[in-house]
């Protein structure tokens, strides 16, 4: 098996690096838009390279196909960051394993993310919505979005549907922020430590007192039996919870931003409450904050629009530069709420393909129906130069957004 080559190959460019306005790429991402082809050589944090796939076509077909591994263990899994070395001694949850072991996994959980059941949930996510907008509303701007409802709302949803006790929604938000954000892999396992003793606590507890909720469904249909080991329930319950708030949290703030900076699409929406699930779309499509986590390692050579990816090299799969592919998005940087823009990879594609897509979509769709009617004359309260972006190396976002109405 050939590992990725440490010598990068002269000019490749580094990847990922970090956006200076939040819904604009990166300025030298121009240079993979500016070459032929959609397969380009790129340079890593620590010097290795890898491939980077930036077109549509070419991403679907790479996430579908069964040689790219999903398994961080594996030595040339291309990691974007010291962080991702963090996760290299824990077991993983679904989301690092490849078929066949895959699939049982994922389907243990599904049931909980169908459109029907989600569905089923709008009452309680709008009741939850609006809860926080009257907190907020009544302790009179400015305010801080993110603290006071861009992070609370999908924690709260999330930890009703797993059976998560919000009340620690202090202890969890904190611990998962710095397992998505540290810096380097200490702090990412201080972090996956102090989840896994949480939620193990938790998972004990359920086993003796039944409770109700996705993890007393795991602990009694999966755990109890023996089909899977609680290990590998708590790294689910890791997955599901972090992945569950971190990633609507930041699309909340993010969507905020862009639609206060593009005021004629914001009138759109007001004045036509129909298009905001297209909104939506075309906000996920045009911010793409999980751009780096289409990462796999080949695990067979593979031959794709004449060149030659070698078993063991790292592929990583830019949902942000798939998603303004001009062959697919016409003038994809424009941001425009009624292009109709479902087709886009911000959810990813093939068997990985995001488990909470419905429930993303759903929560954001009753945010922004909230936030327009709620707050109509909401602003930022510091220029958008000013806010501070998370670096290119974890899920985009704002950790502080200060806006005031
Ligand atoms: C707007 C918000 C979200 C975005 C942009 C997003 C993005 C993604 C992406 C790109 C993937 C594919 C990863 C890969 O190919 O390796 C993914 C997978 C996943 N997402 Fe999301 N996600 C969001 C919300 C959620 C929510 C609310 C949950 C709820 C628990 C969730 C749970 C998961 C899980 C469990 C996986 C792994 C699926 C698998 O490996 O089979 N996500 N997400």
């Amino acid at each position: 098996m050939t590992e990725t080559t440490t010598t990068p190959p002269s000019g490749a460019p580094a990847f990922p690096t970090d956006r200076t306005c939040p819904y604009r790429l990166p300025e030298n991402y121009d240079t993979f838009r500016a070459e032929e082809g959609t397969l380009h050589r790129v340079t890593l944090y620590d010097g290795r390279t890898a491939w980077l796939a930036t077109g549509h076509d070419i991403a679907r077909r790479l996430l579908a196909d069964p040689r790219m591994s999903s398994d961080r263990l594996h030595p040339g899994f291309p990691a974007t960051s010291e962080r991702i070395k963090g996760f290299r001694d824990r077991r993983p949850a679904f989301i690092g394993l490849d078929p066949p072991e895959h699939g049982p996994r994922r389907r243990m959980t599904i049931s909980e993310f169908t459109v029907r059941r989600i569905k089923g949930m709008r009452p309680d996510i709008e009741s939850i919505v609006h809860g926080f907008l009257d907190e907020m509303i009544a302790a009179g701007p400015p305010a801080d979005l993110v603290t006071r409802f861009a992070l609370p709302v999908p924690s709260m949803v999330i930890c009703r549907l797993l059976g998560v006790p919000y009340a620690d929604h202090d202890f969890f938000q904190d611990a998962s922020r710095r397992l998505i954000q540290s810096p380097d892999a200490a702090g990412t396992r201080a972090a996956r430590d102090e989840l896994e003793e949480y939620l193990g606590g938790l998972v004990d507890e359920l086993r003796r007192n039944p409770g109700s909720g996705l993890l007393q469904t795991l602990v009694t249909e999966q755990l109890e039996p023996g089909t899977i080991d609680r290990e590998e329930l708590v790294a689910t319950a890791i997955l599901l919870l972090v992945a569950g708030h971190e990633t609507t949290a930041s699309m909340t703030s993010l969507s905020v931003i862009t639609l206060l900076e593009h005021p004629e699409q914001l009138a759109a929406l007001r004045e036509d409450r129909s298009l905001i699930p297209g909104a939506v779309e075309e906000l996920l499509r045009y911010l793409s904050i999980a751009d780096f986590v289409g990462s796999r390692v080949a695990t067979d050579d593979i031959e794709i629009d004449g060149q030659l990816i070698r078993a063991g090299e790292g592929v990583i799969v830019a949902s942000s530069l798939a998603n303004r592919d001009s062959s697919v998005f016409e003038g994809p940087d424009t941001f425009d709420v009624r292009r109709g823009a479902r087709n886009h990879l911000a959810f990813g594609y093939g068997v990985h393909q995001c488990l909470g897509q419905n429930l993303a979509r759903l929560e954001l769709e009753i945010i922004l129906d909230a936030l327009l009617t709620r707050l109509p004359t909401l602003r930022l309260a510091a220029p958008v130069e000013e806010l501070t972006l998370r670096p290119a190396t974890t899920i985009q976002g704002v950790n502080e957004l200060p806006v005031t109405w």
